[in-house]
């Protein structure tokens, strides 16, 4: 049984102004593998936040189901770790405290909260920053803190809907590289969005292109490539030369009269 399996998934929304409902996502099937890291990539409004919303139970499919550990996804909970573009951190309390912060709400003591949090600042690379206030890191130093809190519930899966999408191409690398770290480390179960090609192949082991309007995954790709991987290599851009030919429009039309 995969972890995350998605069946026949579809989500319309509402629109008011036009009268008729707009298909977020049309017919939607993946399966995620324990262990896994699928990247979900495509254009902006092909219903990537959508599809990560409902496997961490903020939203739910107009037909279809999500199930994750084989249970249909009815709520948020502890099982699913989110990670969004900002690190949404509370600025009156130190990083520790940030990343335990889900503890404090089952009401742990101060000594527990503080050893526990301590594994996961040592595990994003945040030693010795322990007390200081978000207002005094770097926007890459947040996101880190927003990491350790989601790995912090020991998370089945993690969700992450664009999270460096605010960062400099730099600190990007290397958070890229932080990131493969610790999904190795931790042995967690990853679904990341992006709208970056690069990003999807230097990170996942799986990348799922999806098209817009209605959003449908056109292809699921496994991604055989080296680690670290290289973004100049021949393999790369090969893979990169057969998504861009996926998420041209023309190739969706041929696509679609071909089907
Ligand atoms: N609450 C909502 N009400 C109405 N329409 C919505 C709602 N949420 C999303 N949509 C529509 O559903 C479609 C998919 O949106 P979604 O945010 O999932 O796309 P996305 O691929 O994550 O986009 P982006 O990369 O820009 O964040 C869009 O057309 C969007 O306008």
């Amino acid at each position: 049984m995969a972890l995350i399996e998605i069946e026949r998934v579809c989500r319309l929304f509402e629109d008011p102004k036009r009268g008729k409902p707009v298909i977020a996502l049309d017919n939607v099937n993946v399966r995620v593998e324990r262990n896994e890291f699928l990247c979900l990539l495509g254009p902006s409004g092909c219903g990537k936040s959508t599809l990560l919303n409902m496997i961490a139970g903020f939203d739910h499919p107009s037909s279809g189901t999500v199930k994750v550990g084989g249970h249909v996804v009815s709520e948020p909970g502890a099982d699913r770790g989110v990670v969004f573009q900002q690190a949404n951190l509370m600025p009156w309390l130190p990083v520790w405290e940030n990343v335990a912060f889900h503890l404090k709400m089952t009401g742990a003591p101060k000594a527990e909260r503080r050893e526990r949090a301590q594994k996961f600042i040592d595990m994003v690379g945040l030693r010795g920053f322990e007390n200081h206030y978000p207002s005094e890191l770097s926007g890459g130093m947040n996101q880190r803190v927003g990491i350790a809190r989601a790995l912090l519930m020991n998370p089945e899966v993690i969700l992450m809907d664009e999270p460096f999408g605010a960062l400099d191409e730099q600190t990007k690398m290397d958070m890229h590289a932080e990131l493969v770290r610790i999904w190795r480390e931790s042995q967690s179960t990853i679904v990341f969005v992006t709208h970056s090609i690069e990003e999807a192949l230097a990170l996942g082991t799986h990348v799922a292109v999806m098209s817009a309007r209605p959003g449908r995954i056109r292809e699921l790709l496994p991604i055989d490539l080296d680690r670290p991987r290289d973004t100049t290599s021949a393999q790369f851009n090969d893979y990169k030369r057969h998504i861009l030919h996926l998420l041209r429009p023309e190739s969706e039309h041929r696509l679609e009269q071909a089907a």
